[in-house]
């Protein structure tokens, strides 16, 4: 029995704090934090075919897809790793590259939709391990495949999919703006940069929304990384009682609160998120004998 074709969707993360843990070992790297899984995620279309390739597609804000890229290196090592060809479409909503976890979701999806095409009995553990060992590999993220591997409001006490992670669900919806991206690469490859995150980094941890919040903000504060646009953004907030912070890594802004879509869409489009009640999961496999 075989797949001819497999749907996944993995939904995305927003990093509000962390911490880079990176040995030789890609299994033991990656950091440890608190963030939210969105409902936003990326979807995967797998289809066998002998030559592999990756179609990159963002939904504009009528929900129309545009192709925005044709190639995704993490998505082709991940062919390469479990050596096998396909096609591969990947579609999301939310920017790339601009911390919502976009390169996580399009990996941990593509290797549940891989795993399903190609019948290779991995769970879900198994899958989460690999993508992270990828995306660690590539510094495309490093935490934010252990967040999305489940849903809620998630703090990775250790790092990688196998570590101490606890997770809390709220229904509350959850509003989020970006002016630009932040290359993840370049900042994790900063000892300067590093060294700010070690510092702020909290000694508590947050056992609700609101407390991830405010741990959350004062992380960003000691990060040096918030620029004059954020800044704005923070102040209008602070000024309306809405708890907001800084994406990490991103050049933007995620805040909670009643009136936190009036206030942040004085700045340009705002996403209205919610968190994810789970991760990743096969939308549609068709079945051929
Ligand atoms: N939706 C996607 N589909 C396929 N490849 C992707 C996707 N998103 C990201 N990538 C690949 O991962 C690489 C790194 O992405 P990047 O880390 O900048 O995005 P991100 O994960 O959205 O950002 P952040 O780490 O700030 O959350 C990109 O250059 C691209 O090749
Ligand atoms: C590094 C990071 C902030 C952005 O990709 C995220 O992966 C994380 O929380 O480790």
């Amino acid at each position: 029995m075989g797949s001819s074709h497999v749907v996944a969707f993995c939904p995305g993360q927003i990093s509000g704090y962390f911490l880079p843990v990176i040995s030789e070992n890609p299994d033991e790297s990656g950091s440890c934090g608190a963030g939210l899984v969105i409902s936003e995620g990326v979807k995967v279309t797998a289809s066998r075919n002998p030559v592999s390739s990756v179609d990159v597609y963002q939904t504009d804000r009528t929900g129309m897809p545009n192709k925005i890229a044709e190639s995704s290196n993490i998505i082709m090592n991940l062919l390469d790793a479990l050596d096998v060809s396909a096609s591969i479409t990947t579609c999301c909503h939310l920017p790339i590259g601009c911390g919502y976890g976009m390169s996580a979701a399009a990996l941990l999806g593509a290797t549940h939709a891989l795993n399903r095409l190609f019948q290779f009995g991995m769970n879900e553990h198994e899958c989460a391990r690999l993508a992270h060992r990828l995306e660690v590999m590539e510094r495309s993220g490093l935490g934010d495949v252990s967040g999305c591997q489940g849903g809620g409001f998630v703090v990775r006490v250790t790092p990688g999919p196998d570590g101490e992670i606890y997770r809390t669900m709220d229904t509350r919806s959850i509003f989020a703006i970006t002016i630009s991206p932040i290359k993840t690469s370049s900042v994790l490859s900063s000892p300067e940069q590093i060294e700010k995150f070690k510092r702020a980094y909290p000694t508590t941890i947050p056992k609700t929304l609101d407390e991830f919040m405010t741990v959350a903000r004062k992380f960003a504060e000691g990060t040096g990384l918030i620029t004059e646009d954020v800044r704005n953004i923070l102040l209008k907030c602070d000024a309306h009682g809405i708890p907001a912070s800084m994406t990490m890594l991103g050049n933007g802004v995620f805040a909670t609160g009643r009136d936190a879509e009036k206030i942040l869409s004085g700045f340009g489009n705002v996403y209205r998120l919610s968190l994810s009640p789970g991760g990743p999961r096969i939308l549609h496999g068709e079945y051929l004998s």
